[in-house]
């Protein structure tokens, strides 16, 4: 599905899909809009939901937000790369941003449940990296939610009720960060993505490197 961009050393790379789930409130979002604001070659992927606004939100930057039959209509049209119906609403990643930004050499990060995990695992395993976000604490996990605003207590009861059912999935992901401290959660995360940014793996453009430098080294 990817084809290169180039790392800061210039060496060609393959893209990643990196992926951030958590129970919600647990700071996927806070730490996603960390790294797309202080990492270069990152570019958010924007989900299709059919779930109400919420104060604050700006449709296509949040979220594409779509009534029932469009969100149908995309997925018979095979639109989405992967989709999930999550506390009685339908999301879903679309197609061809992520493809277009792969292909010209960006990574792409992707706040999304574990159903939609399992999905992009299942169709490009060796670029998927994942990171489950826990909260230090479930009252932290309750005060975030309310200290948020955007939902109604009827919703926060909901989320809370599912956090542990979501929380079920973390032995599927590739890294754990725990979120006490956002400064401290945003550090891991980018030193993930850092890191796995330098896998020889995805490095394809290694092997003409190594033999440009070994060919001055000969000549
Ligand atoms: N599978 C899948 N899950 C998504 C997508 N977009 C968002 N989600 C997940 O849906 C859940 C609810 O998201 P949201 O309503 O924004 O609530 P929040 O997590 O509390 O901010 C979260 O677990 C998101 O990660 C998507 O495109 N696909
Ligand atoms: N480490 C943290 N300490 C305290 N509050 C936090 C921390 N991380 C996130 N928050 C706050 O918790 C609330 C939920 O975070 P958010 O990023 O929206 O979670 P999610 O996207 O996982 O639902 C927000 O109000 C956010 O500012």
């Amino acid at each position: 599905m990817t084809s290169g961009g180039h790392g800061t050393d210039g060496v060609e790379r393959r893209g990643l899909m990196f992926v951030l789930s958590s129970p919600s409130g647990a700071g996927k979002t806070t730490l996603s809009r960390l790294l797309i604001d202080r990492m270069s070659g990152l570019k958010m992927s924007v989900s299709a939901t059919t779930r109400p606004m919420r104060p604050g939100e700006v449709n296509g930057k949040d979220y594409l937000f779509v009534d029932k039959p469009r969100f149908e209509a995309m997925v018979k049209g095979d639109e989405l790369l992967e989709w999930a119906t999550v506390f009685d609403n339908s999301y879903g990643t679309p197609r061809s941003p992520v493809e277009a930004a792969l292909s010209s050499g960006q990574d792409v990060l992707f706040d999304i449940d574990w159903q939609g995990t399992q999905q992009l695992r299942e169709k490009a395993r060796a670029d998927v990296v994942s990171v489950f976000i826990l909260p230090p604490s479930a009252a932290d996990l309750e005060k975030r939610l309310h200290s948020r605003a955007q939902d109604s207590d009827e919703v926060i009861r909901k989320r809370m009720s599912r956090a542990s059912h979501e929380m079920s999935h973390w032995a599927e992901y590739d890294y754990i960060v725990i979120n006490h401290d956002v400064d401290e959660a945003f550090a891991e995360v980018q030193s993930i993505l850092k890191a796995e940014r330098l896998k020889r793996e995805r490095r394809i453009g290694l092997v003409g490197f190594v033999r440009a430098l070994q060919a001055q080294l000969q000549g």
